[in-house]
């Protein structure tokens, strides 16, 4: 992957305006936690259904990965301690943005339990074609509903996570064949709980680099968002969002916070909704 030289054009960036005033922050609750969802990787370009493939970012992707580090360093968030994934468009949105803060020196734990949801059959298959096939009934429910798991993935496809050493040292029992947002949690919350909300509780800020389903899941958890409305929750790529916590690690509703959610998109709020609106329709047949 090349890092493109030449700047993002004006209005790709967000930069510069952000509906949360970030100098009252302090007022809000104890706590900080930033979560952020990679830049574009080589599949979303694609519109390819990813899950568990680990595929890069795109060139865009790392792009955004940068501008994401700006984000945070013009409203002046500094970080303690960052989780990740397991997977490389995580990793590399997770160094690319600190890098630009220049806090590549904090300390990183990376983690399967972070993994994009399980995307079971459909890893590699083109959303578009994939809704003019299904319809656009079940792959919303596939996409977006929080119990319905996609197909699970058929042992001789050559996506399955056995076949990853990365997952060697995990039980065979324990690896997804495919994951519904609800099964997501389930992996997502004993890891917040047991690994994360620690670190919180000491006072350290904590980024969490992850996708879009593994965020939707801490999202569903954080804000306590109804089953029937997380159908309605999609995250952007490379933005950053910001929470802040009590002490009992429950979210303040932040000025300028997103719909559904307490937390607040960093970034010009009609660059942040052209971003969610971007991922909401990928699945359109065309
Ligand atoms: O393909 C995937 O793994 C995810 C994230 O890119 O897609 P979706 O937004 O359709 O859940």
């Amino acid at each position: 992957m090349a890092l493109g030289k030449a700047p993002p054009a004006p209005g790709e960036t967000g930069l510069g305006v952000t509906a949360l005033d970030v100098s009252t922050l302090e007022t809000y609750g104890t706590h900080t936690l930033v979560l952020l969802r990679h830049g574009e990787s080589e599949w979303n370009l694609e519109n390819r259904f990813t899950g568990w493939v680990d595929v890069d970012v795109s060139e865009k992707g790392a792009q955004e990965a940068i501008n994401a580090g700006r984000l945070m360093h013009e409203a002046n968030i500094s970080l303690d301690i960052a989780f990740t994934s397991y997977q490389k468009r995580a990793i590399k949105t997770l160094n690319l943005a600190l890098e630009e803060l220049d806090a590549l020196w904090i300390p990183v734990t990376k983690s399967w339990k972070l993994n994009e949801r399980m995307y079971g059959d459909l890893q590699g298959l083109n959303k578009a074609e994939t809704t003019q096939k299904f319809g656009d009934e079940q792959v919303t429910k596939w996409r977006r509903s929080y119990a319905v798991p996609p197909p699970p993935i058929k042992d001789d496809n050559p996506y399955h996570p056995k076949l990853d050493p990365k997952y060697k040292n995990i039980p065979k029992k324990q690896l997804p064949l495919s994951e519904s947002l609800a099964t997501t949690i389930d992996r997502v919350l004993p890891f917040f709980r047991q690994t994360i909300a620690p670190q919180l509780r000491k006072g350290k800020k904590v980024l969490i680099a992850a996708h879009g389903n593994s965020l939707r899941a801490l999202v569903k958890i954080l804000d306590n968002v109804p089953e029937d409305k997380i159908v309605g929750l999609n995250i952007p790529t490379g933005v950053p969002l910001v929470y802040r916590l009590n002490r009992n690690l429950k979210p303040v509703e932040l000025p300028g916070h997103a719909e559904l959610i307490s937390g607040a998109y960093l970034g010009d709020p009609e660059w942040v909704q052209a971003k969610i609106s971007g991922v909401k329709n990928q699945a359109k047949a065309r």
